[in-house]
């Protein structure tokens, strides 16, 4: 982890101790920081960029809440920017790489912080990173220079149960495994890493809205419908539109197709291959669970899904944003 020096250090952990705190869902511990629960590691990396990270125009943002359809919006992004670079079909670096590692967070220092700026900055243009911080906590140069933002949400039901079952699964060890309705109270009341999940959505919905030029606002739901004309539209958005010719060639169904569940999670690397995340190393695959919309009614009882859609409503009622819970 990089380091700020003794004093400010303290201070930082002061600061932090004297924020609002609950157990996490995989750290031990989220505090409330800028009106969203966030691991004390991730405050800290936070500050630290706010200070020394600098956003070029061209950089490109994948964002949202965890197990929304994360991974798959990465694969897409990043084979669509490099479009021209690489063939769908032959030696693509998807073929032989998780998405997390072509596309990586925003905020994941570890070592010298110096090094890593470098490491950085010498990021092949444009350069496209994950985050899942919310939109009022991007750092400061990513909204000024109104770099590209690309945001997927997915309907609370289904994330619920994705985020149930994957972070049961990634955990810090001396954490005890959540049980549903311990994980359903908590994420009822917003608390689970980078929620509310309601002000998560609604932040990049409303900023979608009033700047859609630079928030590009997509749901799993419609993606699974129609995933051709969504990375047509994706391309437009970043001004690398598919060719006449190419879309002829069937680049974008190739996209498409490379990118899909199927194709990804039986890849040697998806299957075998690890990822080092902050509190531990673990397997690619853990990304690649079932994919379904609607998997939730396997899980939720009468009273569970009352509860959720009342929330729904209340959250959200007015934003023009809602969700399609089936397939
Ligand atoms: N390529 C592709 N296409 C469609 N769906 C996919 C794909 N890759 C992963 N998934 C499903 O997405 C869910 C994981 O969400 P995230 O990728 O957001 O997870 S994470 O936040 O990055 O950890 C998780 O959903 P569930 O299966 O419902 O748990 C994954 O199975």
């Amino acid at each position: 982890m990089a380091s700020l020096g003794g004093q400010q250090e303290n201070e930082e952990d002061e600061f932090i101790s004297s924020l609002p705190k609950e157990r996490g869902w995989s750290f031990s511990h989220v505090y409330l920081f800028e009106q969203f629960w966030c691991p004390s590691s991730l405050i800290r990396e936070r500050n630290i960029f706010q200070k020394h990270f600098h956003a070029k125009q061209s950089d490109v943002l994948v964002a949202s809440f965890p197990k929304s359809g994360t991974t798959w919006l990465k694969a897409l992004t990043f084979a669509i920017v490099n479009h021209k670079k690489f063939s769908s079909t032959e030696n693509h670096p998807l073929l032989t790489s998780n998405p997390h590692q072509l596309v990586p967070p925003l905020y994941t220092f570890r070592g010298n912080i110096h090094d890593q700026i470098l490491q950085l900055s010498n990021m092949a243009e444009p350069r496209v990173f994950g985050t899942h911080i919310p939109f009022p906590s991007l750092p400061k140069s990513v909204i000024e220079l109104n770099c590209r933002i690309i945001y997927i949400c997915r309907n609370p039901f289904d994330t619920f149960v994705s985020a149930w079952a994957f972070f049961n699964k990634i955990k810090v060890e001396s954490l005890s495994t959540l049980t549903k309705e311990e994980a359903f109270e908590m994420f009822c009341n917003g608390v689970i890493e980078f929620g509310p999940w309601w002000s998560h959505m609604l932040g990049y919905w409303k900023e979608s809205v009033a700047r859609p030029n630079t928030v590009l606002f997509l749901k799993y739901e419609d993606l699974k419908e129609d995933v051709d004309f969504h990375v047509k539209k994706v391309a437009d958005f970043l001004g690398c539109s598919f060719t006449q010719e190419e879309e002829s060639d069937g680049v974008v169904e190739s996209i498409a197709k490379l990118c899909s569940f199927e194709g990804m999670k039986d890849l040697e690397v998806n299957k075998s291959g690890t990822i080092n995340f902050e509190i531990k190393r673990f397997e690619n695959k853990l990304f690649f669970r079932k994919a379904e919309i609607g998997d939730w009614v396997n899980h939720f009882s009468p009273s569970m899904v009352e509860k959720l859609s009342k929330i729904i409503e209340e959250k959200l009622s007015g934003s023009g944003l809602s969700f399609k819970m089936h397939s």
